[in-house]
């Protein structure tokens, strides 16, 4: 028991530690310096404060006694609260550089972490890291150093008990092994506890997140009674894990207040029998015995808290080990010149030992072709978008313009292919801001894209505020296309841009792509055939193999071909 907690304890210390030595500190910015001399304000006067009260009381309790011991207590407080308070500003100073350090290393993973850890990991899992786990870092560690002031009076108490009757250090040895056997035995149990709710609140939370994402849909079929019930499973789950760690910290009060109150009646008897003892001592003894194990609770309870918050850092520590995509590769400007595209056994799994998504994929897509991709749901669509993106590891080379993708660096080879997705995205900002994020064009080009988009007569200026307007889907994804064509790509990806509209705004889109991108290899995932009814060539896919790629004229002669049945479905369906 007590190794399982000494390791527990310093394997977390030991990660902050190593953490700690991380040297990428950056100087620290005026507002952050500005806050932590306010905290630290908050944390001296604190100290003060408590200095204060510590004389109050040892003041009454001694001024009435032994005035002899009096300058033992200011002497021991005084140097207990110099070493609190250059304690607490230096526990400060590295308290906000660790915190700096991981809050800029998770959010640095996070950005950059493959994508297998977002398809492994629950997205309440890591909301509850970026809030609960780093509010115990922020807001409970810094402040536990105060904690440490109480072992100096608690030393003191039992030194001034000792010096009166000099016998009851044994009984104090014996106390302390007690007190070390019930802690560790707690301690480990809290922390376990602590582990227990951490993990019961990220399902709940990420329950919320995704019912908050879905509510219209959820309102639309009137199913909130079921998010409820599941809701209120979840927090049935926390809640009870929850409730056990609050109640080990009682337990530990109640085994500290049975183990004092033995003490005092033991005392208290032995005095009575006692006569060579002073009354003033005899009080003094008592006072300083019954205040003892409301000090002792409340230095365990600081413990009980430091370990609960080191498991918040232990799990904020693993966010600083998420694996990384590589990024390293070979930097081309200029290319892809001409946008001829060649897939060569290509195989992709999402994971290991899963089933294979695309089987050894072979064509070729000839500079400013137009493609589009076609198939059944599950048929592996998506997943060629993705690797051409280099979003997970496939086998199989793809050479865009004869270079292998694989040796370019990720922002190489990703700011050379535009994608316009099915749920556009608008960043919260500037119009500006949304179309043209890096500056890399001037105002009137802005304003030209946004003519050729027909959205111009919507703005008034380029610094509007985006979020606040009102944008349809189909106007959002207006903004996407105005994005692709600030980008001027040689290859742009639709995948399945337009599923989410009706037919007019879809003709509208495809025009306006046919349009825009005509010097351009153009590659269209879709889901309603007629969209892609214009491309040079078509892909049909089936269960992650390649069945027919053809122009649509073949495509729709073939009477056996899985195109045509896709077409006759489809009119079937339609009519
Ligand atoms: N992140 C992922 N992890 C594991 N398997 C995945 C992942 N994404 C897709 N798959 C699986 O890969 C297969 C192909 O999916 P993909 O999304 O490429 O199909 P699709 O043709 O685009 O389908 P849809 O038309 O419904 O979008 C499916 O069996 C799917 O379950």
């Amino acid at each position: 028991m007590v190794s399982s907690n000494i390791s527990g304890w310093s394997n977390a210390g030991n990660a902050t530690k190593e953490y700690f030595d991380i040297s990428t500190l950056e100087a620290f910015t005026p507002s952050s310096i500005f806050t932590s001399t306010l905290s630290n304000y908050e944390n001296i006067s604190t100290v003060v404060s408590n200095f204060t009260m510590d004389m109050v009381n040892m003041t009454s309790e001694i001024s009435n006694n032994n005035m002899d011991y009096f300058n033992y207590f200011v002497g021991t407080t005084l140097f207990a609260t110099m070493f609190s308070l250059f304690g607490s500003s230096v526990n400060f100073y590295f308290a906000m550089k660790i915190s700096r350090n991981l809050h800029k290393s998770m959010i640095k993973n996070l950005l950059e972490g493959c994508m297998h850890f977002f398809d492994t990991n629950l997205i309440g899992n890591i909301l509850t890291r970026f809030s609960r786990d780093l509010y115990y870092l922020d807001e409970f560690i810094p402040y536990l150093w105060h904690g440490f002031r109480l072992f100096f009076v608690l030393a003191v108490s039992f030194t001034l008990i000792a010096s009166v009757i000099p016998w009851l250090s044994c009984l104090f040895i014996l106390m302390g092994f007690i007190f070390y056997a019930i802690s560790d035995y707690l301690l480990s149990t809290s922390r376990n506890l602590q582990r227990l709710s951490s993990s019961t609140l990220s399902p709940m939370i990420g329950h919320l997140n995704t019912t908050l994402e879905g509510l219209i849909t959820i309102r639309a079929h009137g199913t909130q009674q079921v998010l409820r019930d599941e809701f209120d499973k979840y927090q049935d789950v926390f809640v009870t894990a929850n409730h056990l760690k609050e109640i080990s910290s009682k337990v530990m009060g109640f085994y500290c207040h049975c183990i004092e109150s033995m003490l005092t009646a033991f005392m208290t008897l032995r005095l009575l029998y006692l006569d060579d003892i002073l009354a003033g001592d005899a009080g003094l003894v008592l006072t300083q015995a019954t205040t003892l194990s409301h000090r002792l609770e409340w230095a365990l309870s600081l413990l009980m808290i430091l370990e609960n918050s080191m498991t918040g850092v232990e799990r904020l520590l693993e966010y600083t080990k998420i694996p990384r995509e590589n990024t390293s590769g070979q930097e081309l400007e200029n290319w892809p010149e001409q946008g001829e595209i060649k897939f060569r056994d290509v195989s992709l799994t999402y994971r290991k030992k899963e089933e294979i998504v695309l089987k050894n994929l072979n064509f070729t897509i000839h500079p400013q072709e137009k493609i589009g991709v076609v198939g059944r749901t599950g048929a592996g669509k998506s997943s060629l978008i993705v690797t051409l993106f280099r979003i997970y590891d496939f086998e199989g080379h793809i050479t865009i313009d004869d270079v292998n993708i694989k040796t370019l660096s990720l922002e190489c080879l990703r700011t050379h292919l535009a994608i316009i997705p099915q749920d556009p995205v608008i960043f919260s900002g500037s119009l500006r801001s949304n179309i043209d994020p890096f500056e890399k064009i001037s105002d009137e080009k802005v304003w030209n894209i946004l003519e050729t988009v027909n959205l111009k007569s919507h703005f008034r200026s380029l610094l509007e505020d985006i979020t606040e307007k009102n944008l349809s889907i189909g106007q959002k994804q207006l903004i996407s296309i105005a994005r692709a064509l600030t980008w001027k790509t040689k290859i742009v990806i639709m995948d399945e841009a337009t599923a989410n509209m009706d037919e007019a705004m879809d003709n509208f889109i495809h025009q306006k792509i046919e349009e825009l991108f005509k010097s351009c290899t153009v590659i269209t995932v879709a889901h309603r055939l007629n969209t892609v009814m214009n491309s040079d060539r078509i892909i049909v896919m089936n269960n992650g193999e390649i069945v027919e790629f053809d122009t649509p004229q073949n495509l729709l002669e073939n009477n056996e071909g899985l195109f045509h049945r896709m077409v006759l479905q489809e009119n079937s369906s339609g009519s």
